[in-house]
């Protein structure tokens, strides 16, 4: 099904709908379950700049192991379920729009509230041209002020990740491996061994650097960025990543962690730029 010009939509083997954009640009896929982004491709060098597990399920059953999951109105275990509730339920189409080189999707989850009754509404746009910028909005529809996490917890390919150096993180992080005990930012920033951090610095650029590439992303609204690679043993163990899975990849997330108090009437966005 035609949804524009660059835009199409269709129903996967595993009976998911799946929206496909092929503008001058770029290219990208996004599932309407967890309103997830499964790939994007600019065009400039054809790289795909995300990361997807060969083991992903993609039945919807359970959130999708790869790509952009939308973690939201909480980050992590702040409640159950871990990392909220947007990123394992289906998404709508709100608008699409082409403006030659560049493609807007704005799309929102089915239902979006907080225990205690708190209703919050939530919208992710994305713009998808030479650039993918997301934008998570929260908007706060109530008379009381409410509080809210979340993330754009992005998975990106790397060629291996031995050969990673992540620049423009600095400051303070907590470690979640161990204990959240706080540390300050090595430098150079390589991946040697599971890494669970939330870097409390809010920086907005970061740059991840490999041999003959780099990938940089960019950074607003957010309290934290997080840094996460399983590794090898947590590969294993987690029955959607292959052993060896931890080697092609990296997340680098545009966090809400410490929460954001919302007055009445308002919105927040967070967003995160890839180039
Ligand atoms: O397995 P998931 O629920 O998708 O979470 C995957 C990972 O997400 C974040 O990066 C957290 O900081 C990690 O602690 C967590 O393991």
């Amino acid at each position: 099904m035609k949804l524009s010009t660059h835009v199409f939509q269709r129903i996967s083997d595993q009976g998911m709908p799946i929206i496909s954009v092929d503008n001058p640009q770029a290219s990208l896929e996004l599932s309407l379950f967890g309103g997830h982004v499964l790939s994007y491709m600019p065009k400039r060098d054809n790289r795909q700049r995300l990361w997807m597990s060969p083991k992903a399920v993609m039945d919807g059953s359970k959130a999708i192991r790869g790509g952009i999951p939308v973690c939201w109105p909480w980050f992590g275990a702040a409640a159950e379920p871990a990392h909220g509730f947007v990123r394992d339920q289906m998404w709508q189409v709100l608008r699409v729009d082409d403006d030659n080189d560049l493609t807007r999707i704005q799309l929102q989850p089915e239902f979006s509230h907080l225990a205690g009754g708190g209703q919050l509404e939530l919208m992710l746009e994305l713009l998808i041209g030479e650039q993918l910028t997301l934008n998570l909005v929260t908007h706060n529809r109530q008379s009381k002020s409410l509080r809210f996490g979340g993330a754009l917890h992005s998975y990106f390919r790397v060629k291996h990740i031995d050969q990673v150096v992540v620049d423009g993180l600095s400051g303070a992080y907590m470690d979640k491996v161990a204990n959240r005990l706080v540390e300050e930012t090595p430098s150079p920033y390589v991946i040697t061994q599971e890494t669970d951090r939330i870097q409390l610095n809010a920086v907005s650029d970061v740059h991840i650097r490999e041999a003959g590439q780099q990938t940089a992303i960019g950074f607003s609204g957010h309290d934290s960025i997080v840094v996460w690679n399983p590794w090898q043993d947590k590969s294993a163990q987690m029955g959607d990543m292959t052993t060896d899975g931890y080697q092609q990849m990296l997340c680098i997330e545009a966090a809400i962690t410490q929460g954001i108090e919302l007055a009445p009437g308002h919105s927040h966005t967070l967003t995160q730029i890839i180039r």
